[in-house]
Order: structure tokens, then C-alpha cells, then sequence
């Protein structure tokens, strides 16, 4: 490990991932750790420079005020503590940049060498380390994390990894093709592609409950990315994209590492792999950083979020393959005019959906009968709230003049302006 670490100990407080953002920003490397943590275990951490005690309102668990190891205080590291009356040590105030900058470099003596160039070396000594020349596999959607990944296990271990990108019929325009042309064609990576669409739109045939919906594709997806991986031999384990917020649980009592659930979990017992999870301590903008340092194209690294069960859910009720090629067709539409405005990576998400009805229209001077396609474009912080993007009325004319003439099937375009609450970003 070539960084240097400053070590958070969980006192209760809710903001340890903040301050862990905020060392990181000082170009210093920060970990999160329950409070209970025992000196042997804080000794085999590598390059602890300092240890920093953060308190804060979920101090007392069941009218117990939760404390350190007292040994900890003897380590001859230094430690600083937040809002931790108790503690032994110097104190300072939460929010404090300039005492905190002081602490991780006079105190502690830190060099600021975290950045992703010394990560990307760090994580292939480990992965060569831990995989030796065993098989790796993954399952790679296209979206930032499990690329990442791919990316970093490709120079650390080129063809001992294994790459199954399932195409369920629910990507968006482009996406499979993109992630062969990437990962198969540019990086050179063994790619299993999978052309699951037909098997997944029969599965959902007439399926119209947004839940079921959702049941049916997580379930698919696991039954198909099971039997690929039978049918390839010697492997020993699986990579997943987990990062580091999937594995903090912020604002709980301590924020005691969890164990990951994320990914593609719901494997059967007997398909038993060791787990490689080499982003497991990076933030979501670390991931992108990662990314962008491996060489991935832009639009891969910085696309928005997309749900698990992708255009599944936007095209609305019992899926149709008709409406769900307009909801493709006027994403792409969307998507492509919002570039060429300067919104990508501007707007948080935008989207389309295509609703379950029909609209009485006119087309070359006779009746139509079509479907409506409802625009989505959202800003929030944490998902939690969001406020609509108030899009510029000229712009709003030019999407839907192309979806419009553009997309079969289609003759109206409406504009969600609906917050969250009450709407949630997704319809289903
Ligand atoms: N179509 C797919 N083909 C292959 N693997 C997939 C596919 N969809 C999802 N996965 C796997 O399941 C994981 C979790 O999917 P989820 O939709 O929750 O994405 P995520 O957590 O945003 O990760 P990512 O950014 O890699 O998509 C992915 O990281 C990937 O390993």
C-alpha cells in the first residue's frame, strides 16, 4: 500500500463519511472504523499515520456511552478527537478545516499521495495477489462500477477475467453494443455476450405489477448469469462492483462495516465464489476518477443512473416490444438533444417513459391513435428530494418535434413537473 492512512473511528457520529471525503480531499487516504476496534486489528491496518476519534449524537447505545480501547491512546500514532468528551487525547471542533489540515500534516506527518494513479497500483498488487493465476469472473452492465472493475482487473490480470454482459432487452440504445465494442474490441477482454432479450419479454408478458415486474428481471438475471457460469470451468471467483458508500452504513449507531449485499448476489449455494471487490473503499466520484485514469470513454464514466431493472420500468404496465422501442428511441432522442445543449452532466437524470395509453392525435390530416412519451429531467443531492430542471422552452419544442416525427407509434409529448415528494424520480 503506498498511501498513507488516517484511521476514523466511529464514535457515533453521522458524518464520518463526510470527513473521510474531506481527508481525502487533502490528497490523504481515510478509512472508516467501527469503535471497537482492537489494537491488533488497528495494527495490521497498513500506513496508519494518525487516529482520529469521531463523536457525535449516537455516542450513548442503550444508555451506555461507547469508548475506544484505552490501548489506543499508546500506539504512538497520533489521535485527535471530535466531539468525544472522554477522549484522552487533544480535541478539535467538527468542521474545522485548518485544525484538521494541521493534524493530518504536522501532527501525523502525511504525505499527500492518495490519488488514483498510486490506487490503481495498490489494487493490482492486491488483485494479483489474491487471484495468483486463478480465473476471475464478472458481470459487466455497462454502467460505472462493474466497468470500472472490468477495467482495473484487465491490467492487473488480462485474460484470467471473464466477462458476461447479459443483454435483457431493457438497455438503452447503444449500451450493448458499446460495452463489446469497449471491453471486446478496444481493451481486448474475454466477453461472454449474452442476447437474453426474447427470453426476458416472454417472462414479462403481460405483467403489469411494477413489483412483479422488478421480481421477474432480478430473478432472470441471476438464472442466466448462473448458467453461463457453469458453463465455464476454473473459476474461482466472482468480481462485483461494491463501493465504499454500499458497505458504510452512515447514520446508524456506529458505522460498522456491513456485509456486502450489493451485486450479484442470489447465486446458488453450490456456485460458492471467493469475492473480489477492489472498489469496495472508493466513493461513487473516486470510481469516476478511477475510470477516467484507466482509460474509459467519457460517456461511460460520467453516464447517469440508470434503475437495476432498466427501461423495464419506464415503459409502464404489461411491457410491449412496440412501447418499449419508443421508450428507447425517445431516451436516445432525449438524451442526444440534451448533449448538444451542454446538459449531460448537468441535469442529475433525464429520461423518458411511455405510459400504458393512447391519445387521440392527428397525422397527415387523418385521425391517430398513439401513444404519449412523458419527459423526466430531475436534480437532487441524495435522492431522497428532487426538484424538476426547468428546460428551456425552445429545447422542449426541438425533443419533441423529433420524438414526434422520430419514434413509431408516438404522437404527443408531455413534461413531468412533479417534485419528489410527491413523484418519485422513476414511475415504477
Ligand atoms: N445486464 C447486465 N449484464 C451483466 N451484469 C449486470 C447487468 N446488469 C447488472 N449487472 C451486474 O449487477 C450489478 C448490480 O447492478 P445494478 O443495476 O444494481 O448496478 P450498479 O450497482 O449501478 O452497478 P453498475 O454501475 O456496474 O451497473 C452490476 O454491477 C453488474 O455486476
Amino acid at each position: 500500500m503506498r498511501q498513507d492512512c488516517i484511521a476514523i473511528l466511529d464514535l457515533g457520529s453521522e458524518n464520518n463519511s463526510a470527513l473521510a471525503r474531506e481527508i481525502r480531499g487533502l490528497g490523504v487516504y481515510s478509512e472508516i472504523y467501527p469503535h471497537d476496534i482492537t489494537v491488533q486489528e488497528l495494527r495490521a491496518l497498513p500506513n496508519i499515520k494518525g487516529i482520529l476519534l469521531n463523536g457525535g449524537e449516537n455516542r450513548v447505545v442503550d444508555g451506555v456511552e461507547i469508548d475506544i480501547a484505552g490501548e489506543l491512546y499508546g500506539l504512538g500514532i497520533p489521535v485527535i478527537a471530535i466531539d468525544h468528551p472522554k477522549a484522552a487525547c487533544d480535541t478539535m471542533a467538527w468542521g474545522d478545516a485548518a485544525a484538521l489540515k494541521k493534524f493530518v500534516f504536522e501532527t501525523c506527518g502525511c504525505e499527500p499521495n492518495w490519488n488514483m494513479k498510486n490506487f490503481i497500483a495498490d489494487q493490482i498488487d492486491l488483485i494479483r495477489q489474491q487471484v495468483g493465476d486463478k480465473k476471475v469472473l464478472l458481470a459487466l452492465s455497462g454502467g460505472v462500477d462493474s466497468s470500472v472493475v472490468a477495467a482495473l482487473l484487465l491490467k492487473a490480470i488480462g485474460d484470467q477475467l471473464v466477462c458476461v454482459h447479459v443483454n435483457h432487452g431493457l438497455l438503452r440504445k447503444g449500451e450493448p453494443e458499446q460495452v463489446v465494442e469497449v471491453f471486446q474490441k478496444q481493451l481486448g477482454a474475454t466477453l461472454i455476450y449474452v442476447d437474453a432479450a426474447d427470453r426476458f419479454l416472454d417472462k414479462l408478458k403481460d405483467v403489469a405489477d411494477p413489483e412483479k415486474k422488478r421480481k421477474i428481471i432480478g430473478a432472470e438475471f441471476i438464472r442466466v448469469f448462473e448458467e453461463e457460469a457453469r458453463k465455464l470451468d476454473g473459476i474461482d471467483f466472482l468480481a462485483q462492483g461494491t463501493i465504499y458508500p454500499d458497505i458504510v452504513e452512515s447514520g446508524t449507531k456506529t458505522a460498522k462495516i456491513v456485509k456486502s449485499h450489493h451485486n450479484v448476489g442470489g447465486l446458488p449455494e453450490d456456485l460458492q465464489f471467493a469475492l473480489v471487490e477492489p472498489l469496495k473503499y472508493l466513493f461513487k466520484d473516486e470510481v469516476r476518477a478511477c475510470g477516467v485514469e484507466l482509460g474509459l470513454p467519457a460517456d461511460m464514466v460520467y453516464r447517469q443512473p440508470f434503475p437495476g431493472p432498466g427501461l423495464g420500468v419506464r415503459c409502464l404496465g404489461a411491457i410491449t416490444r412496440e412501447r418499449l422501442e419508443a421508450v428507447r428511441e425517445s431516451d436516445a432522442i432525449l438524451r442526444e438533444e440534451f448533449a448538444k445543449a451542454g446538459l449531460q452532466g448537468k441535469v442529475w437524470q433525464y429520461f423518458t417513459i411511455v405510459p400504458d395509453i393512447k391519445s387521440v392525435g392527428v397525422r397527415d390530416h387523418a385521425r391517430s391513435f398513439e401513444y404519449p412519451v412523458i419527459i423526466r429531467a430531475v436534480n437532487t443531492i441524495d435522492a431522497m428530494t428532487a426538484t424538476i430542471e426547468h428546460l428551456d422552452w425552445a429545447l422542449i419544442d426541438r425533443i419533441t418535434d423529433r420524438i414526434i416525427h422520430e419514434v413509431p407509434g408516438v404522437n404527443r409529448v408531455c413534461y413531468d413537473v412533479t417534485p419528489k415528494p410527491t413523484g418519485t424520480i422513476e414511475w415504477e
